[in-house]
């Protein structure tokens, strides 16, 4: 039986994971079993297709390369354009749905609202948006599995490094203590390129090339990004119900070159680091650029690659190190949730 998908915005992400399920088809097929289609791309400027039958994913991915539209894409008989997001979830046949627009850091709409409206509807929903996980965990989880759906976000934390699922069912049994890590790819990348002589502006305008800052990128140089991060880890790895506005946040945009030259010469390096802990039944978190030794575990962490660390009661510290952002990294996330929910292991 095909899975059908419906994905709710086709910028980086969205397209990352289409590419995916268009070279690894045989593949999905033959190890998992899983028939996967797109049945309907919904994106405010690239417009919105919807074929209950499937859509062609290589004709997606060529005309919003050569166009930056979908409105070049094919006509056929039974092909409906201009559904917006909610009519996407409501009207079409999709048994899951892909919720890839930006993250909204203040309100986490209207990703929020996309979740209800599918959980609604009967519909999974997998994202790597990080505002409904951080803003609403509790209700949207309460409600998925009142209607029997399946709510997967891997990508929201570290994009396809499994920073949620791997401490969720790996480290289970463990009291997790602390956390700490980079969690942000942006930030990061901006700090490697600046030690290498880029101006602050050149490092930024290149990672955005990139793929990796938010469409705002003040939520990543300004440390909103990893707040989020750390709120979703606080309730999804510690089962705390920490709130946005309980953690310290401080980004690194008042860094110049001049400040990292400085810290060079000190045989350290900036870094934006991300941490939480466990103190008398509550916890404690906060985002904050320091400067660490070139001997600190996180020294070498460079580029777009993130790293944390899990403290555990019988395990000891566990480090998990990888992508924190970019195209295929974070499709992969979407995938790994779409295998899970597959699987019914999610
Ligand atoms: N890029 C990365 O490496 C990672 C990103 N993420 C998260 O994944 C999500 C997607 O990121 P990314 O693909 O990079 O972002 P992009 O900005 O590249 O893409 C988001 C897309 O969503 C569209 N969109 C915005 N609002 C709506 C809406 N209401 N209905 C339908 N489409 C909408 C935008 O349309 P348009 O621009 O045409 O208006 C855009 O095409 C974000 O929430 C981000 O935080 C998470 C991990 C890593
Ligand atoms: N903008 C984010 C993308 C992934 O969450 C980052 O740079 O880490």
């Amino acid at each position: 039986m095909k899975h059908r998908i419906a994905l709710l915005g086709f910028g980086v992400v969205g397209q990352g994971f289409a590419e995916i399920l268009k070279n690894k088809k045989q593949v999905l097929e033959e190890q998992f079993g899983l028939d996967a289609a797109i049945v309907a791309v919904s994106d405010v400027m690239k417009g919105s297709v919807y074929h209950p039958d499937g859509l062609s994913i290589e004709d997606l991915l060529a005309v919003v390369k050569e166009t930056g539209k979908l409105d070049d894409y094919p006509e056929q008989e039974g092909l409906i354009r201009g559904l917006n997001s909610f009519e996407t979830i409501k009207q079409t046949n999709a048994d899951t749905i892909v919720e890839v627009t930006f993250t909204d850091v203040k309100t986490g709409q209207p990703a929020i609202d996309h979740c209800q409206c599918a959980f609604e509807y009967g519909k999974n929903v997998i994202m790597s948006n990080k505002g409904p996980v951080a803003l609403a965990y509790a209700q949207l989880k309460e409600m998925a599995e009142k209607r029997n759906v399946r709510w997967g976000f891997e990508g929201s934390v570290m994009s396809g490094t499994p920073s949620l699922r791997m401490p969720v069912t790996s480290l289970a049994g463990n009291d997790i203590y602390e956390i700490q890590g980079i969690l942000n790819g942006t930030t990061n990348y901006m700090l490697t390129r600046m030690e290498d002589g880029l101006s602050y502006d050149e490092a930024l305008s290149e990672a955005q090339k990139l793929g990796y800052a938010e469409a705002d990128p003040t939520s990543d140089v300004e440390g909103y990004d990893a707040l989020y991060k750390i709120v979703i880890l606080a309730n999804v790895v510690m089962n705390y119900p920490l709130k946005v506005h309980e953690v310290e946040r401080m980004g690194i945009s008042h860094l110049t070159t001049e400040d990292i030259e400085l810290a060079r010469q000190s045989n350290r390096k900036w870094k934006l680091i991300a941490k939480l802990k466990k103190e008398n039944g509550s916890v404690v978190a906060s985002v904050k650029p320091e400067m660490i030794p070139l001997d600190h575990p996180l020294a070498n962490i460079s580029d777009a690659t993130n790293a944390i660390t899990y403290h555990c009661d019988l395990s000891g510290p566990v480090t998990l190190i990888g992508a924190g952002a970019g195209k295929t990294e974070t499709g992969f996330a979407i995938l790994i949730d779409l295998i899970n929910i597959h699987r019914k292991q999610l």
